[in-house]
Protein backbone atom coordinates (compact mmCIF):
# COMPACT_ATOMS: atom_id res chain seq x y z
CA UNK A 1 0.00 0.00 0.00
CA UNK A 2 1.38 3.61 -1.04
CA UNK A 3 1.08 6.70 1.72
CA UNK A 4 -2.43 6.90 2.57
CA UNK A 5 -3.90 10.08 0.83
CA UNK A 6 -7.31 11.63 0.76
CA UNK A 7 -9.07 11.26 -1.96
CA UNK A 8 -12.16 11.99 -3.43
CA UNK A 9 -14.93 10.76 -5.28
CA UNK A 10 -17.67 12.62 -6.92
CA UNK A 11 -20.69 10.71 -7.46
CA UNK A 12 -22.45 8.73 -5.35
CA UNK A 13 -24.30 6.01 -7.71
CA UNK A 14 -22.80 2.49 -7.89
CA UNK A 15 -19.80 3.12 -9.95
CA UNK A 16 -18.41 5.78 -7.53
CA UNK A 17 -19.50 3.61 -4.34
CA UNK A 18 -17.70 0.55 -5.55
CA UNK A 19 -14.55 2.33 -6.31
CA UNK A 20 -14.65 4.24 -3.08
CA UNK A 21 -15.15 1.58 -1.18
CA UNK A 22 -11.94 -0.37 -3.11
CA UNK A 23 -9.68 2.91 -1.87
CA UNK A 24 -10.98 2.97 1.56
CA UNK A 25 -10.52 -1.01 1.65
CA UNK A 26 -6.34 -0.02 0.39
CA UNK A 27 -6.45 2.26 3.66
CA UNK A 28 -7.26 5.82 1.91
CA UNK A 29 -9.54 8.32 3.48
CA UNK A 30 -12.30 8.70 1.11
CA UNK A 31 -14.05 11.45 0.29
CA UNK A 32 -17.75 10.54 -1.36
CA UNK A 33 -19.29 13.18 -2.66
CA UNK A 34 -23.13 13.17 -3.91
CA UNK A 35 -25.63 15.63 -5.23
CA UNK A 36 -28.52 14.37 -2.88
CA UNK A 37 -27.78 14.87 1.28
CA UNK A 38 -30.20 12.78 2.04
CA UNK A 39 -28.32 9.84 0.52
CA UNK A 40 -25.52 11.21 1.89
CA UNK A 41 -26.73 11.12 5.56
CA UNK A 42 -27.92 7.50 4.88
CA UNK A 43 -24.64 6.22 3.88
CA UNK A 44 -22.93 8.03 7.12
CA UNK A 45 -25.89 6.87 9.30
CA UNK A 46 -26.79 2.81 7.46
CA UNK A 47 -23.37 2.52 5.97
CA UNK A 48 -25.27 1.64 2.92
CA UNK A 49 -26.12 3.01 -0.39
CA UNK A 50 -29.67 1.11 -0.79
CA UNK A 51 -30.94 2.85 -3.85
CA UNK A 52 -27.75 2.02 -5.92
CA UNK A 53 -25.86 -0.79 -4.30
CA UNK A 54 -28.04 -2.68 -1.99
CA UNK A 55 -26.81 -5.14 0.17
CA UNK A 56 -23.01 -3.83 0.04
CA UNK A 57 -21.69 -2.24 3.09
CA UNK A 58 -19.86 1.24 2.60
CA UNK A 59 -16.39 0.98 4.38
CA UNK A 60 -16.03 3.41 7.29
CA UNK A 61 -13.33 5.39 5.51
CA UNK A 62 -15.64 6.29 3.02
CA UNK A 63 -16.85 10.00 4.18
CA UNK A 64 -20.14 10.69 2.17
CA UNK A 65 -21.31 13.92 1.91
CA UNK A 66 -22.52 16.74 -0.39
CA UNK A 67 -20.55 19.59 -0.19
CA UNK A 68 -18.62 19.32 -3.13
CA UNK A 69 -15.89 22.33 -2.84
CA UNK A 70 -15.08 20.57 0.10
CA UNK A 71 -14.42 17.60 -1.14
CA UNK A 72 -12.50 19.05 -3.68
CA UNK A 73 -10.40 21.10 -1.90
CA UNK A 74 -9.14 18.21 0.63
CA UNK A 75 -8.01 15.87 -2.43
CA UNK A 76 -5.56 16.08 -4.77
CA UNK A 77 -6.59 12.84 -6.27
CA UNK A 78 -10.19 12.79 -7.68
CA UNK A 79 -11.88 10.23 -9.39
CA UNK A 80 -15.38 11.46 -11.17
CA UNK A 81 -18.08 8.70 -11.48
CA UNK A 82 -21.02 11.29 -12.73
CA UNK A 83 -22.66 10.85 -15.52
CA UNK A 84 -22.28 12.63 -18.55
CA UNK A 85 -24.79 14.74 -18.55
CA UNK A 86 -23.83 16.25 -15.89
CA UNK A 87 -19.86 16.14 -15.52
CA UNK A 88 -19.30 19.66 -16.89
CA UNK A 89 -22.44 21.34 -15.25
CA UNK A 90 -21.39 19.90 -11.58
CA UNK A 91 -17.31 20.74 -11.89
CA UNK A 92 -17.29 23.86 -14.03
CA UNK A 93 -18.19 26.52 -11.31
CA UNK A 94 -15.54 25.08 -8.92
CA UNK A 95 -12.91 24.94 -11.78
CA UNK A 96 -10.69 27.60 -9.16
CA UNK A 97 -10.22 24.83 -6.79
CA UNK A 98 -9.00 22.10 -10.03
CA UNK A 99 -5.71 23.78 -11.23
CA UNK A 100 -2.90 21.07 -10.36
CA UNK A 101 -5.01 18.20 -9.05
CA UNK A 102 -5.20 14.39 -10.83
CA UNK A 103 -8.66 13.88 -11.74
CA UNK A 104 -9.35 11.23 -13.39
CA UNK A 105 -12.83 10.46 -15.08
CA UNK A 106 -14.76 6.88 -14.80
CA UNK A 107 -17.35 8.14 -16.83
CA UNK A 108 -18.10 6.45 -19.91
CA UNK A 109 -20.05 8.87 -22.35
CA UNK A 110 -19.79 11.67 -25.01
CA UNK A 111 -20.67 15.02 -24.44
CA UNK A 112 -23.08 15.88 -27.52
CA UNK A 113 -21.94 19.01 -28.35
CA UNK A 114 -18.77 19.06 -30.04
CA UNK A 115 -18.38 15.17 -29.45
CA UNK A 116 -16.83 15.90 -26.52
CA UNK A 117 -14.83 12.74 -24.11
CA UNK A 118 -14.89 13.22 -20.64
CA UNK A 119 -11.61 13.63 -20.55
CA UNK A 120 -11.55 16.46 -22.78
CA UNK A 121 -14.32 18.33 -20.98
CA UNK A 122 -11.87 18.03 -17.65
CA UNK A 123 -9.18 19.83 -19.83
CA UNK A 124 -11.49 22.14 -20.92
CA UNK A 125 -12.46 23.01 -17.22
CA UNK A 126 -9.11 22.44 -15.68
CA UNK A 127 -6.16 23.20 -18.15
CA UNK A 128 -3.73 23.12 -15.62
CA UNK A 129 -5.31 19.42 -13.83
CA UNK A 130 -3.50 15.88 -14.59
CA UNK A 131 -5.55 14.01 -16.62
CA UNK A 132 -6.51 10.70 -16.83
CA UNK A 133 -9.20 8.03 -17.72
CA UNK A 134 -10.37 4.62 -15.71
CA UNK A 135 -12.08 2.27 -18.15
CA UNK A 136 -12.48 -1.56 -18.45
CA UNK A 137 -14.82 -4.61 -17.84
CA UNK A 138 -16.12 -3.17 -14.50
CA UNK A 139 -19.73 -4.16 -13.52
CA UNK A 140 -20.23 -1.98 -10.61
CA UNK A 141 -21.89 -4.53 -8.46
CA UNK A 142 -19.23 -7.35 -9.20
CA UNK A 143 -16.75 -4.74 -8.02
CA UNK A 144 -18.46 -3.93 -4.95
CA UNK A 145 -18.69 -7.85 -4.51
CA UNK A 146 -14.86 -8.45 -4.65
CA UNK A 147 -15.36 -10.57 -8.39
CA UNK A 148 -11.77 -10.34 -9.65
CA UNK A 149 -11.86 -7.51 -11.80
CA UNK A 150 -8.93 -5.84 -14.22
CA UNK A 151 -9.27 -2.33 -15.70
CA UNK A 152 -6.82 0.00 -17.42
CA UNK A 153 -5.72 3.51 -16.51
CA UNK A 154 -5.24 5.39 -19.33
CA UNK A 155 -3.00 9.09 -19.31
CA UNK A 156 -0.18 10.67 -21.22
CA UNK A 157 1.24 11.58 -17.73
CA UNK A 158 2.87 8.00 -16.90
CA UNK A 159 3.23 9.17 -12.85
CA UNK A 160 -0.51 9.61 -12.99
CA UNK A 161 -1.22 6.17 -14.18
CA UNK A 162 1.36 5.10 -11.38
CA UNK A 163 -0.33 6.77 -8.77
CA UNK A 164 -3.78 5.09 -9.58
CA UNK A 165 -2.48 2.17 -9.72
CA UNK A 166 -0.66 2.08 -6.54
CA UNK A 167 -4.52 3.29 -4.75
CA UNK A 168 -6.67 1.18 -6.57
CA UNK A 169 -4.33 -2.22 -6.91
CA UNK A 170 -5.84 -4.41 -4.24
CA UNK A 171 -6.35 -8.35 -3.87
CA UNK A 172 -9.31 -8.14 -6.67
CA UNK A 173 -8.89 -5.70 -8.64
CA UNK A 174 -6.18 -5.02 -10.84
CA UNK A 175 -5.19 -2.08 -12.77
CA UNK A 176 -3.09 -1.98 -15.92
CA UNK A 177 -1.95 1.44 -17.60
CA UNK A 178 -1.70 2.52 -21.00
CA UNK A 179 -0.87 5.90 -22.82
CA UNK A 180 -3.97 5.84 -25.55
CA UNK A 181 -6.48 7.76 -22.77
CA UNK A 182 -8.32 8.54 -26.29
CA UNK A 183 -8.87 5.13 -27.55
CA UNK A 184 -9.31 3.64 -23.83
CA UNK A 185 -12.27 6.29 -23.30
CA UNK A 186 -13.99 5.85 -26.33
CA UNK A 187 -14.09 2.14 -25.52
CA UNK A 188 -15.79 2.63 -23.10
CA UNK A 189 -18.10 4.50 -24.33
CA UNK A 190 -19.17 3.14 -27.76
CA UNK A 191 -19.45 -0.76 -26.17
CA UNK A 192 -22.59 0.76 -24.27
CA UNK A 193 -24.61 1.06 -27.45
CA UNK A 194 -23.86 -2.09 -28.47
CA UNK A 195 -24.73 -3.57 -25.30
CA UNK A 196 -28.24 -2.42 -26.31
CA UNK A 197 -28.22 -4.52 -29.46
CA UNK A 198 -27.16 -7.62 -27.28
CA UNK A 199 -29.92 -6.38 -25.25
CA UNK A 200 -32.58 -6.50 -27.66
CA UNK A 201 -31.19 -9.53 -29.07
CA UNK A 202 -31.43 -11.74 -26.04
CA UNK A 203 -35.48 -10.80 -25.43
CA UNK A 204 -36.12 -11.73 -29.09
CA UNK A 205 -34.68 -15.14 -28.34
CA UNK A 206 -31.34 -14.76 -30.79
CA UNK A 207 -28.85 -17.51 -29.86
CA UNK A 208 -25.40 -17.69 -29.24
CA UNK A 209 -24.31 -17.53 -32.58
CA UNK A 210 -26.20 -14.03 -33.35
CA UNK A 211 -24.49 -12.27 -29.50
CA UNK A 212 -20.98 -13.56 -30.87
CA UNK A 213 -21.42 -11.97 -34.35
CA UNK A 214 -22.12 -8.88 -33.00
CA UNK A 215 -19.65 -9.05 -30.41
CA UNK A 216 -17.35 -9.66 -33.68
CA UNK A 217 -18.77 -6.45 -35.71
CA UNK A 218 -19.57 -4.28 -33.39
CA UNK A 219 -15.85 -4.52 -32.45
CA UNK A 220 -14.74 -4.00 -35.68
CA UNK A 221 -17.03 -1.24 -36.19
CA UNK A 222 -15.73 0.62 -33.01
CA UNK A 223 -12.05 -0.18 -33.86
CA UNK A 224 -12.45 1.44 -37.38
CA UNK A 225 -14.10 5.00 -35.92
CA UNK A 226 -12.00 5.39 -32.56
CA UNK A 227 -8.87 4.92 -35.16
CA UNK A 228 -10.24 7.46 -37.64
CA UNK A 229 -10.18 9.50 -34.66
CA UNK A 230 -7.04 8.93 -33.84
CA UNK A 231 -6.86 5.88 -31.33
CA UNK A 232 -4.23 2.99 -31.24
CA UNK A 233 -6.18 -0.09 -32.50
CA UNK A 234 -4.42 -2.75 -30.37
CA UNK A 235 -6.63 -1.21 -27.71
CA UNK A 236 -9.33 -2.39 -28.71
CA UNK A 237 -7.81 -5.92 -28.30
CA UNK A 238 -7.53 -5.41 -24.46
CA UNK A 239 -9.49 -5.34 -21.58
CA UNK A 240 -11.10 -1.51 -22.50
CA UNK A 241 -12.20 -2.66 -25.65
CA UNK A 242 -12.92 -6.04 -26.34
CA UNK A 243 -12.94 -6.89 -22.83
CA UNK A 244 -15.25 -4.23 -21.60
CA UNK A 245 -17.52 -5.06 -25.23
CA UNK A 246 -18.14 -8.89 -24.08
CA UNK A 247 -19.19 -8.15 -20.36
CA UNK A 248 -21.57 -5.57 -21.35
CA UNK A 249 -23.14 -7.28 -24.67
CA UNK A 250 -23.54 -10.80 -22.09
CA UNK A 251 -24.43 -9.37 -19.16
CA UNK A 252 -27.86 -8.95 -17.63
CA UNK A 253 -26.46 -7.04 -14.87
CA UNK A 254 -25.41 -4.17 -17.80
CA UNK A 255 -27.60 -1.12 -17.40
CA UNK A 256 -27.38 -0.52 -21.47
CA UNK A 257 -28.10 -4.32 -21.82
CA UNK A 258 -30.83 -4.12 -19.61
CA UNK A 259 -32.40 -1.18 -21.86
CA UNK A 260 -31.77 -3.20 -24.83
CA UNK A 261 -33.98 -5.85 -23.36
CA UNK A 262 -36.89 -3.84 -22.64
CA UNK A 263 -37.01 -2.57 -26.05
CA UNK A 264 -36.71 -6.02 -27.60
CA UNK A 265 -39.49 -7.01 -25.30
CA UNK A 266 -41.70 -4.42 -26.93
CA UNK A 267 -41.45 -1.19 -24.57
CA UNK A 268 -40.64 2.28 -25.95
CA UNK A 269 -37.66 3.89 -25.14
CA UNK A 270 -38.74 6.17 -23.12
CA UNK A 271 -40.24 3.28 -21.02
CA UNK A 272 -37.25 1.74 -20.93
CA UNK A 273 -35.28 3.59 -19.65
CA UNK A 274 -37.81 5.34 -17.01
CA UNK A 275 -38.22 0.91 -16.06
CA UNK A 276 -34.33 1.35 -15.27
CA UNK A 277 -34.12 4.19 -13.46
CA UNK A 278 -30.28 4.43 -13.57
CA UNK A 279 -27.99 5.88 -16.02
CA UNK A 280 -27.80 3.58 -19.69
CA UNK A 281 -25.31 5.91 -21.31
CA UNK A 282 -25.38 4.45 -24.76
CA UNK A 283 -28.94 5.75 -25.11
CA UNK A 284 -27.64 9.55 -25.49
CA UNK A 285 -23.94 7.75 -27.02
CA UNK A 286 -26.17 6.40 -30.24
CA UNK A 287 -27.58 9.28 -31.79
CA UNK A 288 -23.83 11.73 -30.85
CA UNK A 289 -22.00 8.61 -32.70
CA UNK A 290 -24.02 8.00 -35.78
CA UNK A 291 -23.83 11.90 -36.87
CA UNK A 292 -20.12 11.80 -35.84
CA UNK A 293 -19.67 8.61 -37.98
CA UNK A 294 -21.60 10.15 -41.15
CA UNK A 295 -19.47 13.31 -40.59
CA UNK A 296 -16.07 10.93 -40.79
CA UNK A 297 -17.91 8.75 -43.35
CA UNK A 298 -17.09 5.80 -41.26
CA UNK A 299 -19.20 2.38 -42.21
CA UNK A 300 -21.12 1.92 -38.87
CA UNK A 301 -23.96 -0.35 -40.19
CA UNK A 302 -25.15 -1.27 -36.33
CA UNK A 303 -25.18 2.01 -35.00
CA UNK A 304 -27.13 3.52 -38.13
CA UNK A 305 -29.69 0.20 -37.55
CA UNK A 306 -30.06 0.48 -33.77
CA UNK A 307 -30.83 4.18 -34.42
CA UNK A 308 -33.34 3.78 -37.27
CA UNK A 309 -35.05 1.13 -34.92
CA UNK A 310 -34.68 3.83 -31.83
CA UNK A 311 -35.08 7.11 -33.73
CA UNK A 312 -36.56 6.68 -37.25
CA UNK A 313 -39.61 4.99 -37.02
CA UNK A 314 -37.75 1.52 -38.47
CA UNK A 315 -38.78 -1.63 -37.20
CA UNK A 316 -36.75 -4.37 -35.98
CA UNK A 317 -37.34 -7.04 -38.87
CA UNK A 318 -36.61 -4.12 -41.02
CA UNK A 319 -33.22 -3.15 -39.60
CA UNK A 320 -32.13 -6.87 -39.10
CA UNK A 321 -33.27 -7.84 -42.65
CA UNK A 322 -31.15 -4.41 -44.36
CA UNK A 323 -28.32 -5.82 -41.99
CA UNK A 324 -28.47 -9.28 -42.84
CA UNK A 325 -29.26 -8.62 -46.93
CA UNK A 326 -25.75 -5.84 -47.11
CA UNK A 327 -23.74 -6.44 -49.99
CA UNK A 328 -21.30 -9.40 -49.00
CA UNK A 329 -18.08 -8.08 -47.09
CA UNK A 330 -14.28 -9.47 -46.22
CA UNK A 331 -13.75 -10.51 -42.08
CA UNK A 332 -11.30 -8.72 -40.66
CA UNK A 333 -11.01 -5.67 -42.81
CA UNK A 334 -11.22 -2.72 -39.92
CA UNK A 335 -7.40 -2.42 -38.99
CA UNK A 336 -5.50 -1.21 -41.96
CA UNK A 337 -1.44 -1.12 -42.05
CA UNK A 338 -2.40 2.82 -42.59
CA UNK A 339 -4.24 2.18 -39.18
CA UNK A 340 -1.61 0.49 -37.76
CA UNK A 341 1.04 2.72 -38.57
CA UNK A 342 -0.72 6.00 -37.99
CA UNK A 343 -2.92 4.84 -34.85
CA UNK A 344 -0.73 6.75 -31.96
CA UNK A 345 -3.30 8.66 -30.34
CA UNK A 346 -3.22 11.68 -31.05
CA UNK A 347 -6.37 13.53 -29.30
N1 LIG B 1 -22.30 1.05 -12.94
C1 LIG B 1 -21.27 0.50 -13.57
O1 LIG B 1 -21.14 -0.74 -13.61
C2 LIG B 1 -20.25 1.35 -14.21
C3 LIG B 1 -20.53 2.66 -14.55
N2 LIG B 1 -19.58 3.43 -15.17
C4 LIG B 1 -19.88 4.79 -15.58
O2 LIG B 1 -19.97 5.61 -14.42
C5 LIG B 1 -20.85 6.71 -14.68
C6 LIG B 1 -21.82 6.80 -13.53
O3 LIG B 1 -22.57 5.63 -13.57
P1 LIG B 1 -23.21 4.90 -12.32
O4 LIG B 1 -22.48 5.16 -11.06
O5 LIG B 1 -23.35 3.50 -12.72
O6 LIG B 1 -24.64 5.61 -12.31
P2 LIG B 1 -25.89 5.36 -11.37
O7 LIG B 1 -27.09 5.40 -12.22
O8 LIG B 1 -25.66 4.16 -10.51
O9 LIG B 1 -25.85 6.65 -10.45
C7 LIG B 1 -25.80 7.94 -10.97
C8 LIG B 1 -25.37 8.89 -9.86
O10 LIG B 1 -25.18 10.19 -10.42
C9 LIG B 1 -25.91 11.12 -9.65
N3 LIG B 1 -26.29 12.24 -10.48
C10 LIG B 1 -27.19 12.27 -11.48
N4 LIG B 1 -27.27 13.50 -12.01
C11 LIG B 1 -26.40 14.28 -11.30
C12 LIG B 1 -26.02 15.64 -11.34
N5 LIG B 1 -26.57 16.48 -12.22
N6 LIG B 1 -25.08 16.09 -10.49
C13 LIG B 1 -24.55 15.25 -9.59
N7 LIG B 1 -24.85 13.94 -9.48
C14 LIG B 1 -25.77 13.46 -10.34
C15 LIG B 1 -27.08 10.35 -9.11
O11 LIG B 1 -27.63 10.99 -7.98
C16 LIG B 1 -26.40 9.03 -8.76
O12 LIG B 1 -25.76 9.12 -7.52
C17 LIG B 1 -21.51 6.40 -16.05
O13 LIG B 1 -20.90 7.17 -17.05
C18 LIG B 1 -21.24 4.92 -16.25
O14 LIG B 1 -21.15 4.61 -17.62
C19 LIG B 1 -18.33 2.96 -15.41
C20 LIG B 1 -18.00 1.67 -15.08
C21 LIG B 1 -18.93 0.76 -14.50
O1 LIG C 1 -19.44 -0.06 -18.03
C1 LIG C 1 -19.90 -1.00 -17.45
C2 LIG C 1 -19.16 -2.25 -17.24
O2 LIG C 1 -17.82 -2.11 -17.59
C3 LIG C 1 -21.29 -0.92 -16.93
O3 LIG C 1 -22.14 -1.02 -17.99
P1 LIG C 1 -23.62 -0.47 -17.84
O4 LIG C 1 -23.52 1.03 -17.73
O5 LIG C 1 -24.31 -0.91 -19.09
O6 LIG C 1 -24.20 -1.08 -16.60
Amino acid sequence: MTQQQSIAVLGGGSFGTAIANLLAENGHPVALWMRDAEQAESIRTLRQNPRYLKGVHVHERVAAGSDLRAALSASGLIFVALPSSALRQALQPHADLLAGKSLVSTTKGIEAQGFRLMSQILEDIAPQARIGVLSGPNLAREVAEHALTATVVASSDDALCREVQAVLHGPTFRVYASSDRFGVELGGALKNVYAIMAGMAAAMGMGENTRSMLITRALAEMTRFAVKLGANPITFLGLAGVGDLIVTCTSSKSRNFQVGHALGEGLSLDEAVSRLGEVAEGVNTIKVLKSRAEELQVYMPLVAGLHAVLFEGRTLDQVIAMLMRGEPKTDVDFISIDGMMNGEATK
